[in-house]
């Protein structure tokens, strides 16, 4: 659905060069939720606002469902860019319109028929929530409300791909779940692709499919958000997993084992059906290795459970090795930390 090849942005301040993208190739398919994490200053915004074009990139091609932007004039651009919603952190919403109006700005941009705008804005409130609410002013909503109003605003062109440029990081965290799971919703109902940017590795961890992790204008790790939250390779995923995974706590609680012997301390990760079955505990009787349980998380990825346990062996090593083998053998995957 989306290509970008070969993406560099550079931006000229006072006579100087500041590359904000250093060549950036990423594949976005129909229907998946996409997300960019990196810290401030990283290239979100910037590779998000390329997507559309509100950023025109020095060098590379967007290519949106078969068609290269980059080379498109600015009529047929403007053409183009009705496929392509977005939304924002401050909602951007018009103030001295009400809720309705702004949803049905782009309609009457683009010209449409009076009975066809109130048809859609009534159908795009009723998506989001906000039908009560179609003749209030945006100074009478909630952060989250004015959200749902920019999302119903961004759908009402029948867009193919909605942009997210940290729609969730001006609200609190109830809210920000709210609209997570709005989007979720509204990506299986109607098919539509999402690319969202964040800082917050619990916004990829519950509604993404895949993640691309961006450090200094390159992305420097991507794959299916599972994979990459359980084996982070580059150390600024690694921070970004941290975020998320209590390890503090851990960390302290590994050194003062480590501290107090020879034992050896494992991190096995149980994913889907294996979450709820009692694998570890089998385990360690038929190896007579007796084990205790330092630390214990179950959670999820989208749609998959997953558990982490951290456990410290007290067996004889031969005992503590064929232990580790048998979870390796029953498809659990065991770090020894
Ligand atoms: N309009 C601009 N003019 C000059 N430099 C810019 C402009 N926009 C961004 N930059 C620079 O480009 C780099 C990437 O910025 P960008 O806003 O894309 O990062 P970001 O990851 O979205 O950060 P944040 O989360 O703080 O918004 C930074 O060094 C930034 O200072």
């Amino acid at each position: 659905m989306i290509r970008l090849e070969g993406i560099k942005k550079d931006y000229l301040v006072n006579g100087k060069t500041i590359p904000a993208l250093r060549g950036i190739d990423l594949t976005i398919e129909k229907g998946e939720i996409f997300g960019v994490i990196g810290h401030s200053g990283a290239g979100k915004s910037t590779l998000i606002r390329c997507i559309n074009l509100l950023e025109k990139p020095t060098a590379g091609s967007v290519i949106v469902d078969g068609v290269d932007l980059t080379k498109l004039d600015e009529a047929k651009l403007q053409e183009q860019r009705r496929h392509i919603g977005m939304i924002f952190q401050h909602f951007n919403l018009l103030s001295s319109a009400t809720v309705g109006e702004n949803v049905a700005f782009p309609l009457k941009l683009a010209k449409r028929p009076k009975a066809e705008i109130d048809r859609k804005v009534q159908e795009m409130l009723e998506l989001v929530g906000l039908s009560e609410h179609r003749d209030k002013y945006p100074a009478q909503l909630s952060g989250g409300q004015k959200q749902r109003v920019g999302i119903a605003r961004a759908l009402a062109s029948d867009p193919k791909v909605l942009l997210c440029d940290e729609a969730t990081s001006a609200l609190d965290p109830q809210t920000t779940n709210s609209i997570l799971a709005l989007l979720l919703d509204i990506n299986r109902k109607l098919g539509l692709t999402i690319v969202l940017i964040t800082h917050e590795m619990h916004v990829i961890r519950s509604i993404c499919d895949r993640v691309g992790v961006i450090d200094g204008g390159r992305i420097v790790e991507s794959g299916k958000v599972l994979d990459v939250f359980l084996k982070p390779q580059h150390p600024t995923t690694q921070e970004f997993v941290e975020q998320v995974a209590d390890s503090s706590e851990l960390r302290e609680a590994v050194a003062h084992e480590k501290k107090s012997g020879e034992r050896m301390i494992l991190r096995v990760t149980f994913l889907g059906e294996q979450t709820y079955q009692p694998i570890l505990f089998q385990t360690m009787q038929e190896t007579r290795t007796v084990f205790s349980i330092l630390q214990g998380t179950i959670s999820r990825m989208k749609d998959t459970p997953y558990g982490q346990l951290v456990v410290e062996l007290g067996g004889d090593d031969a005992q503590n090795h064929k232990a580790v083998e048998t979870l390796r053998q029953r498809g659990l995957e065991v770090e020894v930390i």
